[in-house]
């Protein structure tokens, strides 16, 4: 990858289930580094985006690259590999168990130390476990849930769970990470924690972040550029300024609110 080339780039890309054409013909770039959001009305084609990026859905049409190289038709867990991580709209956590065992589950699949390790205990095995639980505790840290690292995940509160998916996704040693409206059901300032934070785990982990969000005030506060999608396709692409003016974005998705 030269320093032109950007980690992220959409050409075109596109799904059809059936008749209908979820994603259309959607061009995306992102430079390394950058903190970007994708919005758009109920049904427009966000989540649907977020799962060709990370394979689950293999595009229709179009490509994908990440740091110059093609990830159409690659598995997911591959991509995630290769430095795709995200969150999802509905929290996806193991309920059953522990904070600190949630974020050690994302780092076994980069794990130094081999299977055969494990299977045999030998010294690796237990260096590589004591390494990767306090890379996981150090992490948790950061998202100020040290405290809770031994409580199941499942019975901590609504705010404090969506913390602790982002804490996953990074264990997984991202460049790129898709953040599924991150602040659904967050109070005012469980919000406006979760943006200093969104900010912070950016400069700290050199992360570039794509994020789709339909709290506005997290959306234009937080992001550099903005895509919107209508009806699958790119309708607009700017600073949240030209955003905020852009006629057609106000026609399909934000009315008033934005004026
Ligand atoms: N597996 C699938 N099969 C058929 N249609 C699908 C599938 N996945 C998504 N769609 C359709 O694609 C369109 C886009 O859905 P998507 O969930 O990506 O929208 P969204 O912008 O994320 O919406 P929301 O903001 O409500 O989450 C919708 O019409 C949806 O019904």
């Amino acid at each position: 990858m030269t320093a032109k080339t950007p980690l992220l780039k959409v050409e075109n890309a596109g799904i059809r289930f059936g008749g209908l054409k979820a994603v259309s013909d959607v061009n995306v770039e992102l430079k390394q580094g950058e903190l970007v959001g994708l919005i758009g009305p109920n049904g427009a084609g966000k989540t649907t985006f977020f799962n060709l990026l990370t394979g689950v859905y293999v595009p229709t049409e179009g490509s994908i690259s990440l740091a110059g190289e093609k990830l159409n038709g690659q598995a997911p867990y591959k991509i995630n590999q290769k430095g795709i991580s995200r969150t999802f709209q509905n929290i996806r956590l193991f309920g059953d168990l522990s904070v600190l065992d949630n974020v050690k589950v994302a780092y076994h699949s980069l794990a130094k130390h081999s299977i055969l390790s494990s299977i045999f205990r030998l010294p690796s095995h237990f260096s590589g476990e004591k390494e990767m639980e306090e890379k996981a505790i150090e992490f948790l840290k950061i998202f100020k849930l040290d405290g809770v690292m031994h409580e199941m995940a499942k019975n901590l509160p609504y705010g404090q769970q969506r913390r602790l998916e982002i804490a996953r996704a990074l264990a997984a040693n991202p460049k790129l990470l898709l953040l599924d409206e991150p602040a659904a059901g967050m109070n005012p300032q469980e919000t406006d924690e979760l943006m200093n934070l969104i900010s912070l785990i950016r400069e700290r982990f050199d992360l570039t972040i794509l994020l789709i969000e339909h709290d506005m005030l997290l959306v234009m506060g937080v992001c550099e550029r903005i895509y919107v999608l209508d009806h699958g396709q790119l309708i607009a692409e700017g600073t949240p300024e030209q955003i905020r003016n852009n006629p057609k974005v106000i026609e399909a998705y934000l009315g008033e609110e934005v004026s």
